[in-house]
């Protein structure tokens, strides 16, 4: 079945031929870790994780690269240690930060579940050249200067947007179009006004890095270009990331990897997901209308409440990942209902299945034609989701949700944890419910009722063959 996928640069959805079948290249923004990760930062997270699982169900699993970098050296870090840790020299203050923050990302993320990406490339690990060779910075830097394309002037090194004649393909911004001071602040330094940074001096008491342009930092576009290109090569095949990061950040990225490597392209597909928002807006630090990931996952924040991160994950892909999607209380109890309703069923056909005689078991499931053509079409969740609730219950049903090896809403994890209290605490609650009722406390039967239905959990009141009570119990469908 033909992958499509729409590619911002060609502006339409375009089927999708891999350089190399035995190796696809993807390569997706990671975040800048000053800060928890707010769940609008969580979305290109999942979206590029459905495309990595989809990657692997049709090229197999050892034949996909995902890298996705870390940004660990920028100003807003620099900022954040400083304010948390004044008593610490900066370097071991910027440490305590950013470590802090990306085991926290990685964290929220996998609760989400999402795949680990096969590389994770720190920035700072690829500032100065290596004793392994991959592609630094610095050496990327003097390649562009090389060739042309950058300049040293005023303590900075720039990249010469002029010297590249279809710089501002991908955001359709033509260079005579960017007027001086507009939106980019005009420096006198700078032989035109979008030249952009790709090192800058740094004081005494910013992170530095000796090079041969003194002791300074990179700029952020910079990062993206070197790691790709260490993990990818010159050219790969996918390159995500929001919205927002079309320009200048992908602008710039395909400039400086097309200018130093000589080549028509930087990535033949480039993928951009759409803005989670509240209330119409982007959801955004800087407008400060943003919930973290964690507190949805930990706290009762958002709605009162705490939230599973499969529900979470659910609730991002009923939207098509170009489109915005609004993020609000009743879409997340939806999600949740469609979450329960969807496992419930999968769990009482893995309780068949165990009936089953081994050999009808170990029968591999495919992912039916109807589900993955969904999701081959430009990554049709919404779709995919209207046609899992449109399945019989029948083994059609049962064999698209337990396509596990796919398990693009996370359906394992689910059934894991579902798994997990329906053996402990489970039992218990009905024990207990039963014996209030036994005690004719029903204030307190009801409530352990409720508490169980919040679970998921229903419960059925019965005699047994003595006329004793009985309750039994099943996930809700
Ligand atoms: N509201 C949003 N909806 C969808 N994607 C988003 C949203 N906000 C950020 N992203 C994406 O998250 C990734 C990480 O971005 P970045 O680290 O720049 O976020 P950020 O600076 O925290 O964003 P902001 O300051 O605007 O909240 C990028 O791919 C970016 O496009
Ligand atoms: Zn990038």
């Amino acid at each position: 079945m033909d992958l499509r996928l729409y590619d911002t640069l060609t502006r339409r959805k375009r089927a999708f031929t891999p350089i190399d079948p035995s190796n696809v290249r993807m390569y997706v923004c990671g975040p800048t870790v000053y800060d928890f990760a707010h769940i609008g930062n969580a979305r290109p997270v999942i979206v590029f994780d459905v495309l990595f699982r989809l990657l692997r169900h049709l090229y197999g699993d050892d034949h996909v690269t995902y890298a996705r970098n870390i940004t660990d050296v920028d100003d807003k870090i620099n900022d954040r240690a400083a304010r948390d840790f004044p008593d610490l020299p900066l370097n071991e203050a910027i440490r305590k930060v950013t470590e802090k923050t990306a085991a926290q990302f990685q964290a929220d993320v996998a609760a989400l579940g999402c795949l680990p990406p096969t590389h994770q490339p720190r920035a700072t690990e690829f500032v100065l050249p290596r004793t392994d060779g991959k592609t630094d910075m610095v050496t990327f830097i003097k390649q562009l200067i090389a060739r042309g394309h950058a300049y040293e002037a005023g303590g900075e090194v720039l990249f010469d947007v002029r010297s590249m004649p279809d710089y501002g393909a991908l955001s359709g911004r033509r260079l005579d179009e960017q007027k001086a001071g507009a939106r980019v602040a005009v420096d006198a330094h700078k032989r035109n006004p979008a030249d952009f940074v790709l090192w800058k001096l740094s004081s005494e008491n910013e992170p530095g890095w000796d090079s041969p342009w003194g002791r300074g930092r990179p700029g952020w576009h910079i990062e993206c270009s070197a790691m790709s290109t260490a993990y990818l090569g010159d050219v790969f095949d996918i390159h995500g990331g929001g919205l927002d990061l079309i320009f200048p950040h992908h602008e710039n990225e395909i400039a400086q990897s097309r200018c130093a490597h000589g080549t028509h392209a930087m990535a033949n597909y480039w993928m951009h997901n759409g803005f989670l928002q509240v209330e119409g807006e982007k959801m955004s630090k800087s407008l400060g209308n943003f919930v973290t990931i964690n507190e949805l996952l930990t706290t009762e924040k958002f709605g009162g409440r705490k939230w599973p991160g499969e529900v979470l994950r659910l609730n991002m892909l009923r939207t098509h990942y170009r489109q915005p999607i609004d993020w609000t209380i009743k879409a997340l109890e939806e999600s949740e209902t469609i979450l329960r309703r969807v496992c419930g069923r999968i769990k009482q056909f893995e309780y068949a299945r165990r009936g089953m005689p081994t050999k009808e078991r170990s029968v591999q499931l495919n992912l039916p034609p109807e589900i993955l053509e969904a999701l081959v079409d430009d990554l049709n969740t919404p779709l995919m989701l209207s046609r899992i609730g449109e399945l019989s219950y029948d083994d059609a049903f049962d064999h698209a949700l337990l396509s596990i090896g796919i398990d693009v809403l996370s359906y394992a994890r689910w059934l894991r944890s579902q798994e997990q209290y329906a053996s402990s605490n489970v039992d218990e609650l009905v024990v207990a419910r039963l014996e209030a009722r036994m005690r004719k406390d029903f204030k307190e039967s009801d409530r352990i009722r409720d508490e169980l239905a919040a679970m998921g959990v229903v419960l059925k009141d019965g005699k047994d063959a003595d006329g004793k009570p009985v309750t039994t119990w099943e996930i809700a469908r």
